[in-house]
């Protein structure tokens, strides 16, 4: 059974004064309680833009938005940032210099009490609640030049927290961190939220990050929302070679189409329903689809090998040189010019209108 819908957007536009085009195009979607949604795009598609109107940032010039049942922004129904009850935590942390961690994890929770929804004498339990939240008990003291970029982000993460907002905006919250803090950090910010049962919408033009911390995800492409769905739905099936090339990775290969099959570089695939009717199209090969093996009459050689831990990823050329990628468990090593046979395994090939 479905929770409730915390956020409606319908037909979200907002164009910048001089631009040709929208930065966000009639973008509607459905955010259910508890749910994380990851905002996924090139730069520029307006994912930024998207979560600073629901922030109330901006005003759209058409479209409305309605949080947990009540509307925000309809018409002349316009609720500043303020009273939003929205906490959005920023790229760049945002945190007062001058301020230790208590002191700026308590600040917003003054507005909550300006505002009749707290008890002053609450303050500081509160904040030292959402200080203990994201793991920083002993660290109240201290000032943001004192602590670690991660440690900042976590300080941002509480901030926005304690005042247990229905929503929480994360705009690109790790790219600032390096690799490793980025990837224990998004976990750990995934679990803090799901443990206070917060909804979320977080930003981020990384795929990887994008699959592994959303519930649902929306890829964005020039304003407007390409796809929307599960990460394991989106990954599986992409609705179009934008999604298809920018969340999966894959390869793509030239495809003839000879009577019911198609023909590549590495095979021969049945013509299905759902194919383009095109003598010439591009079939999806995921690098994990690909089985290599040596081979001295195979037509791929390896060109490069890189060690990722649990696999291998290779990059190879074909015979009219073109590159493939392939990842694949490390047992079977393969080394640099030797000649391979991919067999490629598709339950049911995928196939894309040449972009
Ligand atoms: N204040 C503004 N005035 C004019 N144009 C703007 C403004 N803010 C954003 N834009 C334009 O709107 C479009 C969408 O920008 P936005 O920042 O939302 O994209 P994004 O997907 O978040 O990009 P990135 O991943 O690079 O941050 C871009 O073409 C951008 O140049």
């Amino acid at each position: 059974m479905d929770l409730p819908v915390i956020l409606k957007l319908d037909a979200l536009t907002k164009q910048f004064a001089g631009q040709a085009a929208p930065a966000v195009d009639q973008v509607s979607l459905v955010l259910h309680q508890g749910d994380l949604l990851g905002l996924l795009g090139p730069s520029g598609c307006g994912k930024t833009t998207l979560l600073r109107l629901i922030a109330g940032f901006e005003r759209p010039q058409h479209g409305t938005i309605d949080l947990a049942g009540h509307p925000i922004c309809d018409g002349p129904v316009w609720v500043p940032p303020e009273r939003r009850d929205v906490g959005v935590v920023f790229q760049d942390y945002a945190l007062f210099p001058h301020l230790c961690v208590l002191d700026n994890v308590a600040f917003g929770l003054k507005t909550q009490v300006r505002r009749g929804k707290l008890a002053a004498g609450q303050i500081r339990e509160e904040a030292t609640r959402a200080i203990a939240l994201v793991g920083l008990q002993g660290f109240e003291k201290r000032f943001p030049h004192e602590l670690s970029g991660g440690q900042q982000q976590r300080v941002a993460l509480a901030r926005a927290i304690a005042p247990r907002p229905s929503l929480i905006l994360l705009d690109e919250p790790f790219s600032n961190l390096d690799v490793q803090v980025r990837l224990y950090l998004r976990q750990e910010v995934r679990d803090i939220l799901k443990g206070v049962g917060a909804s979320g919408i977080f930003v981020t033009h990384d795929q990887e990050e994008a699959l592994s911390i959303s519930d649902s995800l929306a890829v964005m492409r020039s304003g407007q929302v390409e796809q929307f769905g599960t990460p394991e739905d989106i990954y599986r099936y992409p609705s179009s070679r934008f999604v298809a090339g920018f969340v999966t990775q894959a390869n793509f290969l030239r495809a003839e189409r000879h009577g019911n099959v198609w023909k590549t570089v590495l095979g021969s695939f049945a013509v299905d329903a759902a194919a383009p009717a095109a003598a010439i199209a591009e079939l999806m090969v995921r690098q994990e689809d690909l089985q290599l093996r040596p081979d001295p009459a195979g037509n791929l050689v390896v060109r490069d090998r890189q060690f990722l831990g649990r696999e291998y990823r290779y990059t190879l050329t074909t015979a009219t040189n073109d590159i493939l990628y392939a990842r694949t468990a490390t047992r079977d090593r393969l080394e640099v010019g030797q000649t391979v046979t991919a067999q490629v395994d598709l339950n049911q090939p995928q196939m894309f209108a040449m972009s």
